[in-house]
């Protein structure tokens, strides 16, 4: 839904209540959006040169082009959203977040030259995606949307990228039965995709091995994706039971055309790396003995590019979508909510879970 005039001015009033100075590149953010919903494209003249300050507001509106107004409000509404937010989150969590180093159980982030990395860290389950790491990731992602790097990345530690989704996520069931279960359960998938839809700065993969299920369909809202040749993309939805999420069924017929993301999407069909690359998946493949060194490098030459103008083409390449994109993912959400609850789905957890099955 879009954001109205009424969202539009309570917006205004929170940024006057935040606890923390957002930073000035943030601020220089909440300038452009804020001239361009109220006043449409830039159209002062350029300070001077030596005019910093009035200058680093004029690019910052000017860089928003002709942004309408509309997704101008929105935009801006977001940004104050996701302030808000953070500032929310951070009475939960642990000492140390403050300087960046909050503790994760199943990840490990680090920010230096520039790059915060997210590494998947649960290497003895190849990686697969616990509901507590579910949201350490949501958390980590919100935490780097607002600090000092440029670029995130993220990747996975030991021989696999990811292994999807934890299939014991779905033992733990809670009083109200299964269906609170897969009620719970699609609440937290749509708000997990949700913050890879909205964040805000390149975003990358780093698939150092092999990518099942929602670590592959989450790829398609990623700004590029750097794969070793060790590595391979499944999305054995079919043979799970299970339908397609992280906006799959949207960005794949997109990024591969409609007959591609049928073979991955519903006949399950694993791609190499070189193979997703062909399908525009991949934005490079590597060979995995230099693998690390060669995407790191590139990795770091990237991060020295200036900010706020990545950031700002992020947001003009992929504004447009976002609405759509969360459509989709309530769509998809609200699919598998019910697809969890069939016998199709609980026959194929169980078999894996009992050892009889394994992809
Ligand atoms: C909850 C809300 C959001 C839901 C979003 C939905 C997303 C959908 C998906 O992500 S679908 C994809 C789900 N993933 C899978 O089906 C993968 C299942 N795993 C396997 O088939 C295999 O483990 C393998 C092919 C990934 C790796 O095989 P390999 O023989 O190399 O290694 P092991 O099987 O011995 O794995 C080591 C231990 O790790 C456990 N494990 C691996 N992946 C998962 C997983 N996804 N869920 C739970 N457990 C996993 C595996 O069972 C081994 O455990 P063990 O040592 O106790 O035997």
């Amino acid at each position: 839904m879009r954001a109205s005039q009424e969202d539009f001015e309570s917006a205004m009033n929170q940024v006057k209540l935040l606890k923390k100075d957002p930073g000035n590149e943030v601020k220089l953010r909440l300038y452009a959006l804020y001239k361009q919903a109220t006043e449409g494209p830039c159209n002062m003249p350029k300070p001077g040169v030596f005019d910093f300050i009035n200058k680093a507001k004029w690019d910052a509106w000017n860089a928003l082009g002709s942004l309408p107004k509309e997704t101008a409000r929105q935009n801006y509404v977001d940004l104050v959203s996701s302030l808000t937010s953070s500032s929310e989150s951070s009475t939960q969590v642990k000492p140390g977040a403050d300087r960046g180093q909050q503790e994760y159980e199943n990840l490990v982030v680090t920010s230096e030259d520039g790059i915060t990395k997210i590494m998947f860290n649960r290497p003895t389950r190849k990686n697969a995606i616990s509901t507590q790491m579910y949201q350490e990731i949501m958390l980590a992602l919100k935490a780097a949307s607002k600090d000092d790097s440029t670029i995130t990345v993220v990747t996975g530690n030991g021989d696999y990228y990811c292994s999807g989704n934890d299939l014991a996520n779905f033992t733990d069931i809670p009083p109200g039965g299964v269906e609170e279960k897969a009620k719970q359960s699609a609440i937290m998938l749509r708000d997990f995709v949700g913050t890879f839809i909205d964040f805000p700065k390149p975003l990358v993969a780093v698939v150092n091995g092999p990518a099942v299920g929602i670590s592959v369909t989450i790829l398609g809202l990623f700004d590029a994706v750097y794969a070793s040749d060790r590595a391979t993309f499944h999305t054995p939805f079919s043979h799970l039971g299970l339908s397609p999420e992280g906006c799959a069924s949207y960005t794949f017929p997109k990024i591969m055309g409609p007959a591609k993301a049928t073979e991955m999407l519903i006949f399950g069909k694993k791609l190499t790396a070189g193979e997703a690359c062909a399908q525009g998946l991949v934005t490079e493949v590597f060979p995995d003995s230099t693998f690390q060194k060669e995407v790191w490098t590139r990795l770091k030459a990237y991060s020295k590019l200036p900010p706020n103008s990545m950031r700002i083409s992020k947001q003009v390449i992929r504004n447009m979508e976002k609405e759509k994109l969360h459509a989709v993912n309530a769509e998809e959400s609200s699919v598998l909510q019910e697809r969890w609850l069939s016998d199709e789905c609980i026959n194929a957890t169980m078999n894996f879970l009992s050892k009889k099955a394994k992809l």
